[in-house]
């Protein structure tokens, strides 16, 4: 193996190269190709640290001109038509600082060495060139000695997919940096080391006068060919700030007032429109504390005042502290009673106090307004659920009911800490993540979502433990027994010097671990590719037959039980709910769950391999548009099928023979003739009794039905999402109205409304709503309005 080692033309040991990755590789490709990469980085990482070359500093500046340039001319071409495809590799190990500035001793490249984090070190360095930007910024430093290497940082806030000039406002030319704890790298391509700032709180910003600057001299001069001329006083800074935030450039607004106040530590205006721009980011931490900062000053003139307390109010609101928020808009409108700005605020307030109490949300409303927009402003809810320790679940902990809950009950709402949908991306880019944890590529939105937590942390550092006190996988120590973490108070965010520690590697386990793919039910029918972080949902352990169920109204979620569970039971929700058996595996792996040992998972192991690929098989056909246009014979020989590939002697639930019954009942609805109607009846009920449904013998109808629910309502199913079963009940009514049996007609159409409203709450408005395509499609709107 040693003869794989050679060396870099200037002499950095080279294992070979990475992998290369092509775009548009299959599931199995990426697999292979992420175990090939990780053979690769323990072959790199195996060999010893070792001293970095000398480059030419000119030649280096001069290579990122160009790239630069490049770039420039790219983004003037409007990016080109195309889009451009980026990859990006997570679940490696990587070293992120969690020691003060202060604790650190300063370092020089010449004592660096290459495939080392250099801890208990800090390196000052100054920025020499432009940046320019892949997925990571790229850049150029050097340090004191004028000795220069490129400089990669990952995941800086507000940097996801900005602008060159965003860039450049940030890291300008001549940037004084200390970056904490520096790893060097080698390189991946070429021959020149690099270093690689993973966690954007490993960056400090230097600033004239700093302590870091004592004694320190610049072996290239006092300042840096082609920098900038930046602000040097106070109000220089606020106005630069003030243009920033009439741009909506919150983050450049917020960058700017905060070096202003590295000049003057006590200008409160500058604290008042950071406040304001820290809003806007929704880092409500820091602008509390800027707010209260304001308020804390002896003197603070009155229209000051006010305007801090709105901005401490809009703050507390954002952190979900609705008293205090109501409290402080109250204040407000004491002092400005000709105004009446706040008396929204208020009842906003007074609103999310009462769905955090009660549990009663206005779901028709919520429903009507996520089809509007995803991001809905409502209040978490716990219902009677208590964190329990579980020592044979990986993370040692799950959820059980405090009390006896029904079906329906509501258990939680919650909104995310951070989602990121197909509609938040930018439309010319793709970042393409593969997970070296999960041995899988992740979704498309995965990279932003990533992006996004790291910037919600940043800029609300007190909520740094909901995030790692989630599990982080095996590789972790166990996190703490109990969730959530006690509530801290706000820490103030100083974007020059983060107040925070984030530590990147244990995040991206994090995110493999509990990730969620949110599925909104007013956007049923898309494939929206989503993704979100909920710690408090992801406490659940996952059933595929579980006894509670979650779905997302906009991005929140929202779990109800699908059962009796006794109090002390363990709650479990479905991590995937998908006919097949592989498919489900599949999705749990990428949850990290190698083997379910749920009854319905147990059941199709029974069945045997051979069954279970012919029904994957079979699951892809029914899935297919071109099965729509089977006839009754195709769809018959096709429900054969799959009943043999269930064992007869199986219990009742067999999802992908409910949706093939149901196919058959759709061929013979299509006939017309009554005795064909009666049996598309009993195929679908028999379609609804395979999802789980409780149906008493005798319900395919007749004459002198009784009034009852044809189905039982202790439970309902949680293999599927009760769309399928809904439809199939509302075609079982239209089937009776065909047959004039209006009495069953309506029945059917009162079980569909019930195993609706258990599954999401809302009665009848919300059911009208949720299904309104389908009953119109069906013709039954106008009839189902009147009757239920
Ligand atoms: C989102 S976490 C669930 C909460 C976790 N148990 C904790 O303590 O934080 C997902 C991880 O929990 C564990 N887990 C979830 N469901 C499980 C199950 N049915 N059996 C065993 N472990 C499970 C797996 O390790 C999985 O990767």
């Amino acid at each position: 193996m040693q003869g794989a080692i050679s060396s870099g033309s200037r002499g950095v040991t080279v294992w070979r190269p990475p992998p290369t990755y092509h775009h548009g590789m299959s599931p199995e490709e990426t697999t292979e190709y992420l175990q090939r990469y990780r053979e690769w980085f323990e072959e790199d990482r195996s060999i010893p640290p070792e001293p970095a070359p000398l480059f030419d500093r000119s030649v280096l500046i001069s290579e990122q001109l160009r790239r630069r340039a490049e770039l420039e001319r790219t983004s003037r071409r409007g990016g080109g038509s195309g889009i451009q495809v980026f990859m990006t590799i997570v679940g490696f190990a990587k070293h992120s600082s969690a020691t003060p500035i202060q604790e650190l001793q300063p370092v020089r490249f010449a004592d660096m060495l290459v495939r080392r984090a250099h801890v208990g070190n800090y390196l000052l360095c100054r920025i020499v060139a432009p940046c320019s930007r892949m997925v990571a910024i790229q850049s150029m430093i050097e340090d004191v000695d004028g000795v220069a290497y490129d400089l990669s940082i990952y995941n800086f806030p507000s940097t996801f997919d900005c602008t060159l000039g965003h860039l450049d406002a940030l890291f300008p030319v001549g940037t004084i940096l200390a970056i904490r704890e520096p790893t060097f790298k080698a390189p991946m391509q070429g021959d020149r080391p690099l270093v690689r700032v993973d966690s954007p709180t490993d960056i400090c910003f230097v600033v004239p006068g700093s302590p870091l600057l004592d004694g320190v001299t610049w072996r290239t001069g006092a300042t840096v060919p082609r920098s900038p001329t930046l602000p040097t006083t106070l109000d220089a800074w606020q106005q630069h700030g003030n243009n920033y935030f009439k741009a909506s450039q919150w983050f450049l607004a917020a960058f700017a007032y905060s070096q202003g106040l590295a000049i003057q530590p006590d200008a409160a205006v500058l604290f008042l429109n950071r406040a304001e721009a820290y809003l806007r980011m929704n880092y409500y931490s820091g602008a509390l504390c800027d707010a209260q900062r304001v308020l804390s000053t002896e003197g603070t003139p009155d229209a000051h005042v006010g305007k801090a307390v709105f901005r401490l109010a809009k703050a507390h609101y954002g952190r979900g502290e609705y008293a205090a928020s109501q409290q402080s808009f109250v204040q407000w409108k004491n002092a400005h009673t000709d105004d009446s700005a706040a008396d929204t605020w208020i009842e906003r307030c007074r609103a999310r106090q009462t769905e955090q109490s009660t549990g009663h949300y206005d779901w028709p409303s919520l429903f009507r307004t996520a089809k509007q927009k995803i991001r809905l402003d409502v209040a978490d809810y716990t219902g009677a659920v208590e964190i329990r320790t579980m020592a044979q679940r990986g993370g040692g902990r799950g959820v059980v009911a405090t009390k006896d809950v029904q079906a329906g009950d509501l258990l939680m709402v919650t909104k995310p800490f951070v989602s990121v949908y197909a509609s938040d991306l930018p439309r010319d880019r793709v970042v393409v993540t593969l997970d070296l944890i999960s041995n899988m590529s992740k979704e498309r939105t995965d990279a932003a979502l990533l992006a996004r937590i790291i910037d919600k942390i940043y800029g609300n550092p007190d909520l740094h433990d909901e995030v790692f006190h989630l599990y982080a996988g095996p590789d972790y120590p166990p996190p703490p027994s109990t969730y959530p973490p006690a509530p801290r108070g706000p820490i103030s965010v100083e974007l020059l010097n983060p107040n925070v520690d984030i530590d990147i590697a244990a995040l991206e386990a994090i995110c493999t671990y509990n990730n969620f793919n949110p599925y909104r039910i007013e956007n049923h029918h898309a494939d929206d590719q989503a993704t979100g972080l909920y710690p408090r949902a992801s406490l659940f352990n996952h059933s595929c037959s579980a006894n509670a169920l979650w779905y997302c109204i906009g991005d929140v979620m929202i779990i109800r039980a699908a059962g009796p569970i006794p109090a002390g039971t363990e709650i479990t929700i479905p991590y995937s709910v998908k006919e097949s058996y592989y498919d489900r595996q599949a999705d749990l792996k990428k949850h990290m769950l190698e083997y379910c040992t749920c009854s319905l998972c147990e059941e199709d192991r029974k069945d045997g391999h051979d069954r279970l690929r012919k029904r994957d098989e079979l699951e892809k056909r029914v899935s297919s548009t071109s099965f729509l246009k089977a006839s009754l014979a195709e769809a018959r020989a096709f429900e054969k099928d799959v009943r043999e590939t269930f064992r007869p002697t199986r219990g009742p639930i067999r999802p992908l023979l409910a949706l093939a019954l149901h196919a058959v009942a759709e061929k013979l609805r299509a006939s017309g003739n009554a005795r064909q109607l009666r049996e598309a009846l009993r195929q679908d009920i028999e379609a609804l009794r395979c999802f789980g449904l409780e149906i008493p013998e005798g319900q395919e109808g007749g004459t002198g039905a009784s009034t009852r629910l044809p189905i039982g309502t202790d439970r309902f199913p949680s293999v599927t999402s009760f769309f399928e079963p809904t439809t199939m009940m509302l075609r079982v009514a239209c089937t009776y109205l065909n047959l004039d049996e209006e009495a069953n007609a309506v029945r059917w159409m009162k079980a569909a409304l019930w195993l609706t409203n258990a599954s999401i709450g809302g009665g009848k408005e919300l059911f009208m709503l949720v299904h309104e395509e389908a009953l119109k499609q069906m013709n039954i709107h106008d009839y189902a309005a009147k009757v239920l």
